[in-house]
């Protein structure tokens, strides 16, 4: 597998792939949401950029904006897992479950491409047995589980970290960060705690979720806590 998660990798988010000159002094990893781009495939394919591509394509349903159907969103994620620079994706922890996303799971393992399971909580925070769970099970089918939630004060950024902290040294794989104003600092701090991926835009006018520092902020304020 050309990219692991064994320690943090600072994502620069983008819909634009033109983006990634921009990311690529701070950045180990460019996440392309498919799901905001204008011809997702052919901005891959087209492609020579310097940082690996983490390729999501998130469905209206969790957060994004691919609002056509399940199939159609997985089988272009799937294609994505030929292209050289993909080295990971993102598959959404609930298509997992309902079994929707077996062929392209089955694809990035063929292609040795790394898999994250995600799950998004938009409103809140659930309390810390259901984060617990939910990202056990994210991290059960995948190579990374990440779970992003929504913070409203401390209890929902404690029970965050506290669950990130238990599940990262149990030896599993995680990502979190928890969105919203309330959350911002969970960006920096999660990693401390064991968190290995961290979402930032280029451009901080173009954020990809609520409460996002921008692409240099977050490298020197994680650079900063290590
Ligand atoms: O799922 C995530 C995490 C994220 O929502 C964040 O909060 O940084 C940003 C998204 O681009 C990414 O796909």
């Amino acid at each position: 597998m050309a990219i692991d998660f064994d320690s943090f990798v600072l994502t620069a988010a983008t819909a634009d792939l033109s983006d990634e000159p921009g990311a690529r002094g701070h950045a180990d990893l460019v996440e392309f949401r498919m799901d905001m781009a204008d011809g997702p495939l052919a901005a891959l394919k087209a492609y020579d950029g310097e940082l690996p591509i983490l390729a999501t394509n998130r469905p209206t349903w969790e957060g994004g904006e691919y609002d056509g159907t399940d199939a159609d969103r997985l089988t272009d994620l799937a294609e994505t897992t030929a292209i050289e620079a993909v080295e990971a994706i993102d598959v959404e922890l609930e298509s997992i479950t309902a079994g929707d996303a077996d062929a392209v799971l089955e694809m990035a393992r063929e292609r040795d491409v790394a898999v994250v399971a995600s799950a998004h909580d938009f409103e809140g925070t659930p309390d810390e047995i259901e984060l617990m769970e939910t990202l056990t099970t994210a991290c059960e089918h995948a190579d990374v589980g990440k779970l992003a939630v929504t913070a409203k004060d401390r209890d929902d950024t404690l029970a965050l970290l506290a669950v990130t902290h238990k599940l990262a040294t149990d030896g599993n794989t995680v990502a979190t960060m928890a969105m919203g104003e309330a959350g911002s600092h969970t960006r920096a701090v999660a990693p401390v705690y064991g968190s290995r991926i961290g979402y930032a835009p280029v451009d901080p006018a173009e954020a990809t979720a609520p409460g996002q520092y921008d692409l240099e902020t977050l490298a020197e304020l994680v650079s900063q806590l290590e």
